[in-house]
């Protein structure tokens, strides 16, 4: 009989009749509430309500009193609006079940995200963002004694009780109590399952997971939680969320440690706490791509924060700098050489340039057209780039200054339409496919800016005059590591007095070389005495690709080890030819999607061009999607795409189609990629080349010198 099928133990069959006869009570109460709610009796139930608060109040427990007030001024001010009351969804009304003993005796506290109260009928769910009381939830295991100021009141005793709970479309699913794991089968019979296959939301019945086997059941199951990890926050990441509204806080830890989470549940604090301070439409959550923009836009919706704008980064900087500098449009050039936007990104042009603008000048010369004429000066000093690259110390080559100097010659030449501007005839200025005469001709890119250089203009622009920004509540940063220190000024303007923002970052996902470290980030934007908080769990990853993540990473990987679950063992697969190791995969996928028709799969590929060819195998499947602009539906199905698009995903199962030697040599802005590839992994990674397989997989390219 396998782990899963055994009998359970009586105490566990307790737990479960338990918690099903609690939902029932919790269910029929609501029932009742919004029967009345109906017939129009909202301000009865309202005062009714009350008055259970009230009484409620004069027995309660120290503990119990701030929130019981908290809830009765809510109640009030409902009444007084003559609005009704918001009821918890019956279907999936709480996430996790608290028992405590006090002084005031027992009480079963139901964490959710509305709080409802029916004390005759012993129910209370709480809201976990305001109540006092989640703290002991998030703070504490089953049987610990809690000692806990609920504002000037010292509370004490004993949890009794801790219980996640999963409820999907109103039957009780899941419940988690310390190492016990109980899980309601298919057909309604429930049995105990091992922690490790619980311990992330999604996941059906383990089969055994071998490296050559692609599938470990984890996809074969659609779970529909609508609290997912609001329920499984720790108490290192419920310190975090709850770091004072004003304090800056910067969120590190490794791949997959919750740090876009914590950044999230912060901003869902403070908008339920403070929402005249911090209101939906004054904070901004600011990432570097398209594909995380969308997928904190979708985690964003379940915490309530469905007004909250997401922006990518390049997106953000458009917005900013036409506000900045009062223009309808910029005329931007999108093909930037990507050795150019490295030494537009690097620290040391930050650095220079900050010495060459030297003590501001009050000439009002601060439209784009004077500030890109100056930016661009810079730009053709060879001996200025010079002293750049040489303070970059390695991290740029000196063939940036001669391909720095070529590209802002082009930007800078005259338009070819501005120098034919006296030819008045318009059809002699298009050719004879109808495009314009510059299309495709170097000219094209004369009179254009890089995005690369508009937090720059506006960092020039900055020296003489305010660039008159409209001030945020809060800003998020995700993935903070890939903001310039250009970028960063230009962020700095947006903070108000309170400089209230929270960074989320990791410096081992970097993309670009020459990050400037965190106490410079935290400098450039000047806040400097930013709370501090390193999450230490791997909580997307299992074990064997946390040790792979580690090895990638050779002697770049922090010295703490990080803490991963048991799980599928990484497959490797080597072939000779890149032709069979393609014909592989497309056969793997196929009996994966038919076994798991609901996992999520990530074949990340080194390029875009890699990931096209990979797509070719399964392009005719319908599960088969080829994203390249971040467009991440997030559905179930095989997302083929490449290692610059995931920054921030996961996916059930990833496979990495063209791990070898030419796609990631050994140097650090390899192991970086192939890292962040390898992290994206929540269940299982299989690692495929063909001809010579990448030596940052191999033990002895692990130890390999840079
Ligand atoms: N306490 C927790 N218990 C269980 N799962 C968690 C916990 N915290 C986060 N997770 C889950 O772990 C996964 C990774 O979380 P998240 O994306 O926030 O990590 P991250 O550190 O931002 O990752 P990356 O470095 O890749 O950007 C998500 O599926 C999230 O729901």
């Amino acid at each position: 009989m396998s782990h899963a099928e055994a009998p359970l133990p009586d105490n566990a069959r307790a737990i479960i009749d338990e918690e099903e006869a609690l939902l029932a009570r919790v269910q029929s109460t609501l029932e009742a509430a919004r029967r009345k709610s109906a017939r129009g009796q909202d301000s009865q139930g309202l005062v009714a309500q009350l008055q259970v608060l009230r009484d409620d109040a004069s027995t309660a427990a120290e503990a119990d009193l701030p929130h019981i007030f908290a809830q009765m001024n809510q109640l009030r001010s409902l009444m007084e609006r003559q609005e009704t009351a918001k009821l918890p969804d019956p279907h999936a009304p709480y996430f996790a079940h608290l028992r405590l003993q006090g002084t005031g005796g027992t009480r079963d506290y139901l964490l959710g995200r509305t709080t409802f109260a029916d004390v005759g009928a012993g129910v209370r769910v709480i809201d976990w963002r305001f109540a006092p009381v989640a703290r002991v939830f998030y703070c504490y295991e089953e049987g610990d004694d809690y000692e806990e100021y609920f504002g000037e009141r010292l509370a004490e005793g004993n949890v009794e009780t801790r219980r996640l709970v999963v409820i999907e479309r109103g039957v009780l699913t899941r419940i988690i109590t310390g190492p016990l794991v109980l899980e309601r089968g298919e057909g309604g019979a429930w049995r105990s399952v091992s922690r490790d296959f619980a311990t992330l939301q999604s996941g059906g019945a383990g089969t055994a997971a071998r490296p050559e086997f692609l599938g470990t059941g984890k996809g074969a199951r659609h779970i529909d939680d609508a609290f997912g990890v609001t329920a499984m926050l720790d108490a290192e990441q419920y310190e975090a969320v709850t770091t004072g509204p004003d304090q800056p806080l910067l969120v590190l830890g490794s791949a997959g440690s919750g740090k876009t989470t914590v950044a999230l549940h912060r901003l869902a604090k403070l908008a339920f706490d403070e929402p005249q301070k911090f209101p939906q439409a004054r904070m901004k959550l600011i990432v570097p791509e398209e594909g995380l923009a969308r997928l904190s836009r979708r985690l964003l919706a379940p915490l309530g924060l469905g007004n909250v704008a997401v922006q990518t980064r390049d997106a953000w900087l458009l917005a900013t700098a036409r506000s900045a500098f009062n223009l309808p449009g910029i005329k931007l050039w999108h093909d930037t050489p990507p050795l150019v936007s490295r030494l537009k990104r690097h620290p040391a042009l930050r650095r220079a340039l900050a010495a060459r603008v030297g003590v501001p000048k009050t000439d009002g010369g601060t439209t784009l057209e004077r500030l890109r004429q100056r930016l661009a000066d810079a730009y053709l000093d060879r001996r200025f780039l010079d002293s750049v690259v040489h303070a970059a110390k390695g991290e740029l080559p000196l063939t940036a200054i001669d391909e720095t100097m070529e590209h802002t010659r082009l930007q800078t030449a005259t338009p070819l339409a501005k120098a034919l501007r006296d030819i008045t005839d318009a059809e002699r200025l298009v050719t004879v496919d109808g495009r314009s005469i510059e299309d495709d001709t170097p000219d094209a890119m004369a009179g254009t800016v890089d995005l690369d250089d508009l937090p720059i203009l506006m960092f020039l622009k900055a020296q003489h005059t305010s660039l008159g920004l409209e001030r945020l509540a809060h800003v998020v940063l995700d993935e903070a590591e890939d903001f310039s220190l250009f970028e960063l000024f230009a962020v700095r303007q947006l903070l108000g007095k309170g400089r209230s923002c929270t960074l989320a970052g990791d410096e081992m996902q970097q993309t670009d070389a020459g990050f400037a470290g965190w106490s410079s980030v935290l400098n450039e934007l000047d806040i400097r005495d930013a709370a501090t908080c390193r999450l230490q769990v791997s909580y997307r990853c299992p074990r064997p690709v946390v040790e792979l993540a580690r090895q990638v990473l050779g002697d770049q990987a922090p010295e703490a080890p990080v803490n991963g679950r048991a799980g599928a063992p990484v497959g490797f697969h080597h072939f000779p030819d890149e032709a069979q190791a393609q014909l592989f995969i497309g056969e793997a996928l196929r009996d994966l999607v038919a076994r798991e028709p609901h996992a999520s799969v990530g074949v990340i590929a080194s390029s875009p061009e890699a990931a096209q060819a990979i797509y070719r195998v399964v392009e005719d499947q319908p599960w088969a999607r080829r994203v390249s602009d971040g467009e991440f539906t997030f559905e179930p199905g095989v997302d083929v795409t490449d290692v610059g698009s995931v920054k921030g995903l996961e996916f059930d199962y990833v496979i990495l189609p063209d791990a070898t030697a030419r796609a990631y040599p050994v140097d650090d802005e390899s192991r970086r990629r192939l890292h962040v590839a390898v992290t994206r992994t929540s269940h299982q990674l299989w690692v495929v080349s063909s001809g010579v397989r990448s030596r940052l997989l191999t033990p002895e390219g692990a130890a390999a010198p840079r």
